[in-house]
């Protein structure tokens, strides 16, 4: 049996109203979402498998999730690099990079060159707020994932993926699929295409809310922030 999935409607409408009537704020969800991608990348990958991690981050709350992920990755004993070429001026964004600064996490511009000297990657360009043709600078970044060997884990959507449709049918981003996914406090309905190891990180939702969203808490075990869910959103 399949989870239910989110629409990319329904996913923006959610996180709204956990940050209005629910009452968390946008750097709580983005702390408990970088948390939970951090744990999916210490699953797969633990640092003694190699621990340099390169992490895209794009512009919007995609972005930022990978940023709070590196921050708890280099805690980790990783040591974690970032692409983050359209810096948000928002004082969050600036304050999570301040953050990686100051555990002297590096910062670089060239992506398909930082992929040459890494161990794992973390996609966090595009999340549920993804639409039309990728953008500069970002068809490099999208076409480097694609081509590489490298193990990937994507945060909440493959970046290029259509959030309802998943990967386009030709040209760039359709021969990009990841061997990792976390969908975050949901799956989204991309989750159908997706044939790697699937995960849901969102351990801090109501049943109320779960309910009026109509999707299910899946049983999180232990202290973990993410559960492992079967390939295209199935129940393991
Ligand atoms: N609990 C949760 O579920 C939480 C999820 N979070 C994460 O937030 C993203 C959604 O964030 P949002 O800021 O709405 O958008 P995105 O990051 O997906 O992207 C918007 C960003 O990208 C630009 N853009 C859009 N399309 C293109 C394109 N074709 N080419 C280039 N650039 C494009 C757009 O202009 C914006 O700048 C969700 O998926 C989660 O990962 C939050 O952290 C909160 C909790
Ligand atoms: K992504």
């Amino acid at each position: 049996m399949a989870f239910k999935t989110l629409s990319a409607k329904a996913a923006a409408a959610l996180d709204k109203e956990l940050m209005s009537t629910g009452a968390f704020s946008i750097d709580q969800l983005m702390e408990l979402a970088g948390l939970s991608v951090s744990q999916v990348v210490y699953r797969v990958h633990p640092p003694n498998k190699g621990n340099r991690v390169l992490v895209a981050c794009g512009p919007g709350n995609n972005g930022g999730d990978g940023l709070v992920a590196a921050r708890h990755l280099r805690h980790y004993g990783y040591m974690p690099t970032i692409y983050y070429p359209k810096r948000s001026k928002n004082e969050l964004y600036q304050r999570l990079a301040k953050q990686l600064e100051d555990l002297d996490v590096p910062f670089v511009d060239d992506f398909p060159t930082a992929i040459n000297s890494t161990d794992h990657i973390v996609d966090a360009v595009f999340g549920f707020s993804f639409s039309g043709e990728v953008r500069e600078p970002f068809p490099a970044v999208i076409r480097a994932m694609e081509e590489t060997k490298l193990p990937v884990t994507s945060v909440d959507a493959p970046s290029s993926w259509n959030i309802e449709t998943g990967p386009p049918e030709s040209g760039l981003g359709s021969k990009f699929h990841p061997g990792f996914l976390i969908s975050l406090t949901a799956p989204k309905p991309l989750v159908k295409h997706f044939k790697g190891r699937h995960f849901v990180g969102g351990r801090f939702v109501s049943s109320a809310i779960a309910k009026k969203y109509d999707f299910e808490i899946p049983e999180y075990k232990g202290i973990d922030q993410i559960v492992e869910v079967g390939s295209g959103g199935e129940r393991l």
